[in-house]
């Protein structure tokens, strides 16, 4: 009999139990029936029409596999598989266990600086790859940030949905909707250049619509550092975040002006380089931040 041109995701994999869902889709386990091997299902519904408002664009959808196939890096979920109908378009992904790295703080208040130096090493390690492909992931948040396993003595962190991820041609700007801006980025109510910086300054705000996000214009950027690890390290050491206000506005207005502080309630046991390595981070100008590189090398996190 001849060989399907194009299988049916059910043909290939078992699907199983729902994982998760929201702006990305639905995610379910399933078993790749010729191996036995377990992956995550993302499937996402595609437009049928350009202007219709269901489903995601599909150019989106191609641009985020296009993007995975040029990342290989143990810190970042690999592909194994894509499947595309004219409805929607499923993506075979590195199934990872250990669930969100957010639910892990939860479960822990806060982590020692003994704890969270060797996760924000592979955050680390995975956002200066990324960079170095000249790939911004523009949705990074402690939701996106997974553990492969968690009952493990030293977790690995695999970084996850590039929904809203681009490649920053050489000198090339590129106008792009910065998606869910959850933490709003100095340079972006500016409407000043963006970058991979802006891709990583993230404070955690209330979760907000994709609806509500706010178009930006992302240029060419030096490639340099996100002011996001500061905030996710703030928030690892402390359990809050710096930025936050009783309301958005509150919280806007303190990004904005950048002021924050080391509350002693929470950083009296918090050492001089941690609050180094954060002071470095949460700067205003995105190319004071240190870059991904330059964080690596920071005392805090490779010891002498
Ligand atoms: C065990 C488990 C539970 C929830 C999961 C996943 C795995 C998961 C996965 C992925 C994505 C993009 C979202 C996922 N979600 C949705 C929540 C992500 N913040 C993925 O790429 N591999 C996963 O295992």
């Amino acid at each position: 009999a001849p060989i399907p041109l194009s299988s049916s995701v059910e043909e290939l994999y078992e699907l199983l139990e729902q994982l998760g869902s929201g702006h990305f889709g639905v995610v379910r386990r399933c078993q790749e029936r010729s191996t036995g091997a377990f992956y995550a299902a993302k499937s996402v519904k595609v437009r049928r029409r350009k202007g219709s408002r269901l489903g995601l664009d599909r150019q989106q959808v191609e641009r985020e596999v296009r993007i995975l196939r040029q990342l290989r890096h143990p810190n970042i979920m690999r592909l194994h598989d894509l499947f595309a109908s004219t409805a929607e378009m499923v993506l075979i992904l590195e199934l990872i266990h250990g669930g969100e790295l957010f639910d892990f703080i939860a479960e822990k208040e806060t982590l020692t600086e003994e704890e969270a130096v060797p996760f924000l090493k592979q955050i680390l390690l995975g956002v200066s790859y990324m960079h170095s492909c000249r790939i911004a992931h523009f949705d990074l948040k402690p939701e996106n940030i997974m553990l492969f396993q968690k009952d493990v003595p030293h977790p690995t962190i695999k970084i996850i949905d590039f929904g809203l991820a681009q490649k920053l041609e050489e000198g090339v700007t590129f106008k792009s909707l910065c998606g869910t801006p959850q933490y709003i980025a100095p340079e972006v109510v500016h409407y000043e250049a963006l970058s991979t910086a802006t891709d990583m300054w993230r404070v955690p705000l209330r979760p907000l619509s994709r609806a509500e996000a706010v178009p930006a214009v992302a240029q060419h950027p030096r490639v340099f550092l996100p002011r996001s690890v500061g905030v996710i390290t703030y928030i690892l050491l402390s359990g809050m975040s710096p930025f936050q206000g009783e309301t958005d506005a509150e919280t806007l207005a303190n990004v904005v002006s950048g002021n924050y502080e080391f509350e002693e309630k929470y950083f009296s046991q918090t050492s001089e380089m941690a609050k180094d390595f954060i002071r470095q981070l949460l700067l205003k100008e995105p190319g004071d931040r240190m870059t991904a590189s330059e964080c690596l090398v920071h005392s805090w996190i490779k010891p002498l």
